[in-house]
């Protein structure tokens, strides 16, 4: 997949400076940010409602348009899906799957991926609610 994504963003980068009139990735660039993060909103909300409805030929569709948006929205903010793929395995070689560090210290795994127990363990600051626990 990211093969794909690595290569609709050249193509987005490529289309930026195309004629508005004829190309859509143009069309946004000229019309900004806001306009790209709402396309962008609209889509993940398409996503949503073909999902919650059970069709996922729609939920096929929509995401590639996602996808696209995103990618539009990434070019424009100047973050390179290498920067993405760089924070997911960050995230990955600390978790054993690609996720957000959890919020509380007190919700880390309990039982760490085999690549995490040669790491040094992570140590969480001891939160507020932990110390109420003594
Ligand atoms: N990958 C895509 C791509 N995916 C989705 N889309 C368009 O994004 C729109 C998303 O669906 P929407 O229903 O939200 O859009 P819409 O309702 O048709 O149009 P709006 O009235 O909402 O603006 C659709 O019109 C899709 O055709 C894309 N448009 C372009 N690309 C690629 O982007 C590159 C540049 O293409 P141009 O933008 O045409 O220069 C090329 O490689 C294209 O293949």
């Amino acid at each position: 997949m990211s093969d794909s994504l690595e290569r609709l963003y050249l193509a987005v980068l490529a289309a930026r400076d195309l004629d508005p009139a004829t190309s859509r990735t143009a069309r946004l660039f000229q019309r900004g940010p806001s306009k790209m993060a709402k396309k962008l909103a609209e889509e993940a909300i398409e996503v949503v409602i073909d999902a919650v409805n059970g069709d996922a030929k729609a939920v096929v569709r929509e995401s590639a348009d996602l996808l696209y948006n995103l990618t539009v929205l990434w070019a424009s903010a100047g973050v390179r899906p290498e920067d993405v793929w760089r924070e997911m395995s960050r995230r990955e070689d600390m978790l054993g799957i690609a996720e957000k560090l959890p919020k509380s210290p007190m919700k880390l795994p309990k039982v760490a991926s085999p690549s995490i127990s040669r790491r040094r363990p992570i140590v969480a600051l001891e939160g507020r609610a932990a110390r109420k626990r003594h």
